[in-house]
């Protein structure tokens, strides 16, 4: 357990600030960089006058807990709010709205669904040898798509993808550079209102013409303390674009992992072909530990951001409005004070009973009120596509130990290719 020191100190500052050198030696090795840095300044240090770095999970949970307090997060746009405050006010409604949206026992009723949206998506793959990260943005992309929408989902196949990739470039991190931020918020917010627009008419053609179904918007509407339309719209769409990029990018690791490692894909393929039809969550114990430590190793969101919103202390260091907070869950994922051989790939690791790591040392989601709304949703998926791929497809991937991981806005394997070749044991199994 962490305790701030009762005596304010001085903060250790990395030599150089952050003048070209250091921003050149991050710019080639940001994680080595970060750990490095760690290693010499401690858990919390200082990064030029407006950059301090966190590298502690009692911390981190401090800030992460006091976000939109002390700390504050970026907000996603919310139509029509004229202040930030205001802003924030929609979005945090919105967000306890879409938390019950998207509540388990919503996305249970979505099972079926699932299945066959991630057997389509996989399917609809030209056959031919792909790009990992996009092949994957786009099994994850198709299956979340037409869970939310059903039948009304084809049209927004393209678009989201490139909403998502519109809203990702404006995302703030370290590094981003403040020119050309206009015309690329610009965009974002066009590409954010289309979607908008084009789901209230799917809304209202629904509305209109209610028929039973199992997509998200078909469970939404049914509800019986109706939820507003403006407000099962934000739902889907904030579904539809963070259903995009990340879960793409943590298939993508899986499948690297799965080419790299002929003993976890024979346990995955066993546990895949020996579970029931229909096989939750449950009947994959050894499938969900290899997605959580996939989560551990390679995790997508590998760097967040916090700004300092009011003056605030924080493991014994003074910290004040226009200052950043930076903290990297990799850093935190593969730090031996918190993990046992962090550096092994260890799927049986999660299956105990106790959680196989220290207190807020684990946070593929994020954690506080910001935390990720779509991490159950996000788990499903992930579990039931390694489980499909694992039964009914052999995974051909160039040189998959060239899929270095790229610490980029997003944490995703450099440029490899795969490609996705349905077995005849996986034909028999899905015939049956
Ligand atoms: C493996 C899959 C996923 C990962 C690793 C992931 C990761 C994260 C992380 C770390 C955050 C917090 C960022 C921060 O604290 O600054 C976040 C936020 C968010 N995620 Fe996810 N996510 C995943 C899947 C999804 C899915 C499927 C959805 C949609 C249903 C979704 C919707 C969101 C939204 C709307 C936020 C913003 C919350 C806010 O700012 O209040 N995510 N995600």
């Amino acid at each position: 357990m962490f305790t701030d020191p009762d005596v304010t100190t001085v903060m250790p500052q990395v030599p150089g600030g952050a003048g070209l050198r250091n921003q050149y030696a991050y710019d080639k090795d940001r994680i080595g960089c970060l750990t490095d840095w760690s290693a010499r300044y401690g858990d919390v240090f200082q990064y030029g006058s407006a950059i301090v770095v966190v590298n502690h999970p009692e911390l981190v949970h401090q800030v992460l807990a006091r976000t939109n307090r002390e700390f504050s997060a970026t907000v996603p746009m919310v139509e029509h709010q004229q202040t930030a405050a205001e802003n924030l006010d929609a979005w945090m409604r919105g967000r306890r709205q879409g938390g019950r949206g998207i509540h388990p026992d919503l996305i249970e009723q979505c099972d079926q669904r699932l299945d066959q949206a991630l057997a389509a998506a996989v399917t609809a793959l030209p056959d031919k040898r792909l790009v990992l990260l996009a092949a994957c943005e786009r099994i994850c992309g198709h299956a979340i798509i037409d869970i939310c929408l059903g039948d009304e989902a084809p049209p927004f196949y393209e678009r989201t993808a490139k909403a998502s990739d519109d809203i990702l470039a404006v995302s703030r991190t370290f590094d981003t550079p403040p020119w050309g931020a206009g015309r690329r918020y610009r965009r974002a917010v066009k590409a954010e209102r289309d979607l908008t627009d084009r789901l209230a008419a799917v809304l209202g053609r629904l509305r209109a013409a209610p028929e039973p179904g199992s997509s998200l918007a078909d469970v939404l509407l049914a509800r019986p303390d109706r939820m507003p339309d403006p407000v099962v719209a934000a739902v889907l769409r904030i579904s539809l674009i963070g259903g995009h990029g990340t879960p793409g990018t943590a298939l993508a690791w899986c499948i690297r992992e799965m080419s790299r490692r002929p003993d976890l894909l024979a346990r995955l393929q066993a546990e895949a072909r020996t579970a029931p039809p229909q096989a939750g969550e449950a009947d994959l114990p050894y499938t969900a530990g290899f997605v959580k430590e996939m989560l551990r190793f390679y995790p997508p969101t590998w760097l967040l951001a916090r700004d300092v919103a009011t003056p605030v202390a924080l493991g014994g260091h003074e910290l004040r409005p226009g200052q950043r907070v930076l903290f990297s869950p990799y850093l935190l994922h593969h730090d031996e004070r918190w993990w046992d051989a962090p550096a092994e790939i260890r799927p049986e690791r999660w299956l105990g009973e106790e959680k196989p790591h220290a207190p807020h040392a684990y946070l593929p989601f994020g954690a506080g009120p910001r935390v990720c709304i779509g991490s159950l949703l996000g788990l499903k998926v992930l579990v039931r596509a390694v489980a499909l791929l694992a039964r009914d497809y052999e995974l051909n991937m160039d040189e998959p130990a060239n899929a270095a991981p790229q610490p980029d806005i997003l944490l995703v394997p450099a440029r490899a290719k795969v490609r996705f070749v349905p077995t005849s044991a996986g034909q028999d199994l899905r015939r049956s």
